[in-house]
């Protein structure tokens, strides 16, 4: 038996994310004694695939497709075999999908919004998973050999697997079938550069932030440390930012090592998409509002002062 890391190609890039599910799949391999192998979705180079030969990884399964309806999904299935014990995902929009499909194609378990390493507890491996958006934490026990789906959210593991292995590189040959049940319309791509479940680090902005026409303050700054950038929902129903960028209860929920708020208040259900950040930073006007009491760092103060002075900051610093 085998652990499946799945990984979804980014454009014609292996996403950030990849090393984290690597990682997790390597240490539940290791504890339940079994094999890494990697599903590669989506058009990557060879060079791509073969970096994956981290830690325990041992053999590539590369379909070109990216977006799977459920007749592709079933013959990738069908060709990697019955032999998968845990199918490992990272936990965001698309993978939600994704890893429902596997486990009601394999009639198996299927576990969100895992945020420990598994411990193995004899036949079983036990993990926790975020309910109730982030507030409270339920130990779930799943049975090995069971052909679950897990998906791990960001932060649960550190990526640290030693590289440079030899990978058997498998190509599978899909036929591009119709669904029988759905049809494509089209595909809108989001126009960001990084997605948010991705990022390792998010600047995001709120109604704080007065209108649409200050956001290239909040895009230098992002450029500036690499982040890509979020927004609360009223800045995304106000059509001051696109709707991928809503981050909360009802948007994305996002787990970075480095979450900036800026002009956003904190209400509950912003706080439910953003409380399994590492490290939480505010700038607000108010030394009330309600995002300063789970905030690691703030400054109280006005985002148009504040945010061009820290751009400007880290440029200098940058070119010393
Ligand atoms: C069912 C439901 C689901 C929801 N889901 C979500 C969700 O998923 N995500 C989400 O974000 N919201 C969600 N909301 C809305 C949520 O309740 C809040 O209304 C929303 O998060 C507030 O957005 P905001 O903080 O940008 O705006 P505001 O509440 O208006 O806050 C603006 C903040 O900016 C500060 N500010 C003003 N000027 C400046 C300045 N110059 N510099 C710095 N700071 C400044 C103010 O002090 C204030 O704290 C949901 C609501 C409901 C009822």
């Amino acid at each position: 038996m085998s652990v499946l890391a799945i990984i979804k190609v980014d454009g014609h890039e292996i996403p950030y994310s990849s090393d984290e599910v690597l990682a997790y799949s390597v240490d539940l391999g290791e504890k339940i004694g079994e094999d890494v192998k990697v599903l590669v979705l989506g058009n990557v180079a060879r060079e791509s695939l073969e970096v994956l030969g981290k830690g325990s990884v041992g053999t590539v399964y590369h379909c070109p497709f990216a977006n799977l309806n459920l007749e592709i999904l079933k013959s990738i299935l069908e060709k990697i075999g019955d032999d998968v014990s845990f199918y490992i995902l990272s936990q965001n929009l698309d993978n939600n999908i994704l890893g429902g499909q596997i486990s009601a194609l394999k009639d198996s378990a299927f576990v969100s919004n895992v945020v420990t390493l598994a411990e193995r507890e004899g036949n079983s491996i036990q993990v926790s998973k975020a309910v109730y958006t982030g507030k409270a934490f339920a130990d779930i026990k799943v049975e090995i050999n069971g052909a679950s789906v897990l998906l791990v959210k960001k932060n649960v593991v550190k990526p640290n697997l030693s590289q440079g292995q030899e990978v058997q590189i498998v190509e599978l040959n899909i036929e591009e079938v119709e669904d029988l049940n759905t049809e494509l319309l089209g595909i809108e791509q989001a126009k960001t550069q990084m997605s948010l479940s991705d990022a390792d680090a998010i600047v995001s902005g709120g109604r704080g932030m007065g209108g649409p026409e200050n956001w290239n303050v909040l895009e230098d700054f992002a450029a500036e440390i690499g982040a890509a950038t979020g927004c609360s929902k009223p800045v995304s129903d106000m059509n001051w930012r696109p709707h991928h960028e809503h981050v909360g209860q009802t948007g994305v929920k996002v787990s970075p090592n480095l979450y900036i708020a800026v002009g956003i208040s904190g209400a509950i259900q912003h706080i439910a998409g953003v409380n399994g950040s590492h490290k939480i930073f505010v700038i607000n006007t108010d030394s009330e509002a309600p995002f300063f009491k789970v905030a690691d760092y703030g400054i109280v103060g006005d985002a148009m002062v504040f945010v061009p002075k820290l751009t400007e900051a880290i440029r200098k610093i940058k070119e010393k």
